[in-house]
Formats: structure tokens, C-alpha cells, sequence
């Protein structure tokens, strides 16, 4: 079976992740090291939970010039990780950086434009100075990535319907934000249930701490799988 779930191993240090992934199974999940944990443990926590069998969604969400962006998922890829992700507005040629970068590689990770962060709304970006809302940034960014040889884009899984029928079958839809019925929706702003994100068109959920706060992590996963099977 593959997964459509991507576990997000927000932890502040490498011994818990490592610890509560030993308690997952690669056949349930794949994992995403973020910022903190990758700040912290480095390349050598990434090969770890590889050589446990998991597939690692590389979260670092490159944002700067298009040598430097280059330049960052080459180390990635040479990492071997599964996927990689950069900020849609970094613009057209950054991302086109990012994908010519990854051109030599046999087996490249997919390369994932993040649109509008899940924690966003409408209000926020207002703030910003957008005169756009959060679905239409999204649509906007969306398209720009696909136009620029992006596998597809991060979003809520809001705006996934609307994606799956501009951006196509083939474009890769991957969204945080999810909470199963009753959880805290915290600090994110676009939230949606895992079986209501498939049912939009996502292929793969973003899932942290409905996971790794829960009691019995494993019987959370696996409520998850239940839930969407
Ligand atoms: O790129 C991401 O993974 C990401 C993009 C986004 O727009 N929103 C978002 O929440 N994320 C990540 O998805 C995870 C969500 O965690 P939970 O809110 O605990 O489920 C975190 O690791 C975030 O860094």
C-alpha cells in the first residue's frame, strides 16, 4: 500500500523523532523533517530515518535567490529524499532554477511549490497587502508553479477541489492543515478533515500533531488509514 500520509516530525530534538518514529511503520507513512528538527539534527538524522525505511519529505521551504534555491535542492536531492519543497513566491525564475537544478538526477525528489501557508487567511494577507484572498492567491500561485515545471504545490486542502480541476490529474496537491473531527485546529486558519481532503483531490496529507501529540501515536495513524480507507 502507499501511503497518503506524511507525518510531521515537529520535535525540538532528534531523540524523539527518532523515537516516535520507531514506533510508526514505513508501510503506513512517509516523514516530514521541518525546519526545527532538520536545524537540529541535520543530514545525518535525514539518512537515519531513511535507513529505518522511511521516505522523507524534505520541509526547508526554499525561499531566496534562484542560484542559492538551486543550489539548496541539489544538496537535497543529493540527500535522496523523497520530496522538497520551495516558496511559489520566490517567483517564476527561482522556481525554474529549482527544476533545471534537479535535470541530472536520475531519480529526483518531486518539487513542491508552497502557495499560501495553511496558517493564513484571508485577513492576514489583506494585511500583507494583497488585494486577493487566500483561494485566489493560491489559484495564482498554482498556476505559476505548474507553469514552471513544478510536480505541484502545497495548499489547504480548501482550495485542492478548485486545483484539481485547473492544474489537472497529474499535479501534485499536498496539504497540511488537516484535523480529525474534535481536534484543535492551534495555530493553523485552513483546516479540513483527512477523508474530506482526498474527497477534494489531495494526494498527500500533512499530519503533525494529531499524530505525534496523540497518546498512542500508531492507533492515531491507523484512525487516520481507517478513516479514509
Ligand atoms: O509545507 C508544509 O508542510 C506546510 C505548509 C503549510 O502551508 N502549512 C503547514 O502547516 N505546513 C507544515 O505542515 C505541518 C502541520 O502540522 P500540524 O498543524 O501539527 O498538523 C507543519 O510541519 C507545518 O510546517
Amino acid at each position: 500500500m502507499t501511503s497518503p500520509i506524511l507525518v510531521a516530525l515537529d520535535f525540538p530534538d532528534t531523540a524523539p523523532a527518532v523515537a516516535l518514529a520507531e514506533r510508526l511503520a514505513p508501510e503506513l507513512c512517509r516523514l516530514k523533517v521541518g525546519k526545527e528538527l532538520f536545524t537540529r539534527g541535520g543530514p545525518q538524522l535525514v539518512e537515519r530515518l531513511q535507513g529505518m525505511g522511511f521516505e522523507i519529505f524534505l520541509d526547508l521551504k526554499f525561499h531566496d535567490i534562484p542560484n542559492t534555491v538551486a543550489g539548496a535542492v541539489r544538496a537535497a536531492a543529493d540527500l535522496g529524499v523523497w520530496m522538497v519543497n520551495v516558496h511559489a513566491g520566490g517567483g517564476r525564475r527561482m522556481m525554474e532554477a529549482a527544476v533545471q537544478a534537479l535535470r541530472p538526477y536520475e531519480k529526483p525528489p518531486l518539487l513542491i511549490a508552497v502557495t499560501v501557508l495553511t496558517s493564513m487567511s484571508d485577513e492576514d494577507l489583506a494585511e500583507l497587502g494583497y488585494g486577493e484572498s487566500a483561494a485566489e492567491r493560491v489559484r495564482r500561485l498554482a498556476a505559476l508553479a505548474q507553469d514552471s515545471g513544478m510536480d505541484g504545490v502545497v495548499c489547504s486542502a480548501l482550495e485542492a477541489r478548485d486545483l484539481r480541476t485547473h492544474r489537472g490529474p497529474d499535479f501534485c496537491l499536498v496539504t497540511p492543515g488537516i484535523r480529525l473531527a474534535g481536534d484543535d485546529a492551534g495555530d493553523q486558519r485552513r483546516v479540513v478533515t483527512p477523508a474530506q481532503a482526498l474527497a477534494n483531490g489531495s494526494d498527500y496529507l500533512v499530519i503533525g500533531r494529531s499524530i505525534t501529540g496523540a497518546d498512542d501515536p500508531l492507533a492515531a495513524l491507523e484512525r487516520v488509514h481507517a478513516e479514509i480507507a
